[in-house]
């Protein structure tokens, strides 16, 4: 792709990925890192409920199927739904590095109209790593995961700590996320394994 930022341009000092050994094996269904994250809990009825499983190397793949309640036209996806469906799978690839990292830049590109009740197959991969700046790529396919590309970014993720989310989230949510052992055994299972 032409025309990129520098922010999104590894410098020449940045790393390849490694992928944590501990990481899930590839094909392995990853889990909502929160029941009501839009991209992929289970609890928000009009969210986009995201699948993704883990992928060779640092790699993520996943698919979001459009529905009613994420049109922008008549009949197609809204580009802001496809943007999220693409910033959620890149979110994920932090399970391959077991890293907890967040959106700091994403770049998308719209190729081609998404009409309602298409899978998205996605993919997305780390390309370089350099201190906590995290560098990757997605595409989301059309018509299958060999298909047409529809939607692709680039995007720069930071890693963060867990003190990120409870010094900044609404204390109501972080009260309630904190007393779940569930949820508070993924989020401390990053932080734990350097
Ligand atoms: C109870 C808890 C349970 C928790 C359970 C966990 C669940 C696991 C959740 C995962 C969730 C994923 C879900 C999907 C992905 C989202 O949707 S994440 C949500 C959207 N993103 C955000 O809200 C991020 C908002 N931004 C921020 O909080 C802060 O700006 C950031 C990104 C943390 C960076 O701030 P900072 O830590 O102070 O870092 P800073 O020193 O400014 O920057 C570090 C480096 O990054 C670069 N950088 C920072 N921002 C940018 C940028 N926008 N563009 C270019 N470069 C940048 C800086 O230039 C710097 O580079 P170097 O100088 O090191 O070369």
């Amino acid at each position: 792709m032409s025309g990129r930022t520098t922010a999104l341009t590894p410098p020449p000092e940045a790393g390849p990925p490694v992928r944590h050994p501990d990481a899930p094996a590839p094909g392995e269904l990853i889990g909502a890192h929160y029941e009501y994250c839009f991209g992929c809990g289970g609890g928000v009825p009009h969210g986009l409920h995201v699948e993704a499983r883990a992928g060779e190397g640092v790699s993520i793949t996943a698919e979001f199927r459009v529905k009613e309640a994420h049109q922008g036209a008549p009949g197609l996806a809204h580009g802001g739904v496809l943007a999220t469906a693409l910033d959620e799978t890149l979110g994920s690839l932090g399970w391959m590095l077991r890293v907890i990292a967040v959106t700091g830049r994403l770049e998308t590109d719209y190729l081609l109209p998404v009409p309602v009740d298409a899978v998205l197959h996605l993919r997305a991969e780390v390309t370089a790593v350099h201190g906590r700046k995290i560098y990757c790529t997605a595409t989301g396919r059309i018509g299958g995961p060999e298909g047409p590309v529809a939607v692709h970014a680039e995007a720069l993720f930071i890693e963060v700590k867990v003190d990120h989310f409870i010094e900044n989230g609404r204390p109501a949510e972080i009260q309630a996320t904190l007393a779940n052992p569930d949820q508070v055994k993924v989020a401390r299972a990053f932080e734990v394994n350097p």
